[in-house]
């Protein structure tokens, strides 16, 4: 499907044996569409083959925004791709989680709603002191109910996790390293030294007793797939709603939602 093509949405890089993949959608700081999805998911199962490459890292495009989730100018009910919701987050995310080598979260900016949960699954994250993470799904009628929320939980704690889609505040890079969903922070500018300097850790390290560590991390949550999945099958009848819809409106609207009136 990609042969010969370059990627529209992201672009692909190996540097030394870490394959950099960014989402390169700055003016709508690096919302997704259903092609973007498609290219992440291309982009993760090529990293996963090809031997040379050793480590991934997923960032974000320009100093704004590492993520902020779904494209709302591409939402009315549904995404404008394929899958349950009409995009398939779902492979993206078990790619993420499956393929047998490590996944660096590069936070640059913003990781909001569905963009904080791609950084919460990657094996680690890595933020500039400049970044701002949190959920927005309940403010624009939405909800990752799987590996955003029970997943989320594992890492920082049940009132944590609730209090974050709850209340969707924006947090610092240094409260999230309080709360255990970042490893290290570093000033802007220190940010790609920094995550290369992992990587050449990285790289040194046998492939196969990564691999394995991977794989039994990933065991003990296996089971938040299934959560997850139906999840998702429950969000795209709420994406179907007058209240879901009032959400994604008053975003596009720049205005607050009225969701009293459900
Ligand atoms: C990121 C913000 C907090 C930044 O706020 P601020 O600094 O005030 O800047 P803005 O003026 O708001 O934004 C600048 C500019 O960017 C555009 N923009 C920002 N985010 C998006 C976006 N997500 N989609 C489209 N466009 C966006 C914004 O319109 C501005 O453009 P101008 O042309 O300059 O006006 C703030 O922007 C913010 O809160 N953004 C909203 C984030 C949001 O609503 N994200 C979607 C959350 S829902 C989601 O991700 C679901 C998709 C999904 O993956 C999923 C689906 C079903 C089940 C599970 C999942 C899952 O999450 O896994």
């Amino acid at each position: 499907m990609f042969a010969n093509t370059p990627y529209e949405d992201i672009t692909y890089e190996n540097r030394n044996g870490a394959a950099w993949i960014t989402i390169n959608r700055p003016k709508v700081y690096n919302a997704f569409r259903g092609k973007t999805i498609e290219e992440l998911i291309h982009a993760f199962l090529t990293a996963a083959s090809d031997k040379s490459v050793g480590v991934v890292v997923l960032t974000g495009s320009g100093d704004k925004a590492f993520c902020t989730g779904g494209d709302q100018s591409n939402h009315d009910g549904d995404y404008d791709g394929r899958g349950v919701v009409g995009l398939p987050i779902d492979e993206l995310q078990s790619a993420i989680r499956d393929i047998p080598k490590p996944v660096i979260a590069a936070v640059n900016g913003f990781a909001i709603g569905g963009g904080h949960v791609l950084a919460t699954i990657c094996d680690m994250t890595i933020a500039a002191d400049t970044a701002k993470m949190g959920q927005v799904g309940p403010k624009v009628g939405s909800v990752d109910a799987g590996w955003g929320t029970a997943y989320l939980a594992r890492i920082v704690g049940e009132k944590k996790a609730r209090e974050i889609w709850y209340m969707c505040k924006r947090y610092t890079a240094q409260e999230m390293m309080d709360m255990g969903l970042v490893n290290k922070v570093v000033p802007a500018a220190e940010l790609e030294a920094e995550v290369t300097s992992w990587c050449e850790t990285i790289m040194e390290h046998s492939p196969t007793a990564l691999a394995l560590a991977k794989r039994s991390f990933n065991c003990d949550s296996e089971s938040i797939r299934g959560i997850s999945m139906m999840g998702l099958n429950a969000v795209k009848l709420y994406y179907d709603t007058e209240e879901s819809k009032e959400g994604v409106n008053a975003f596009n609207e720049k205005r607050k939602p009225n969701f009293r009136q459900f």
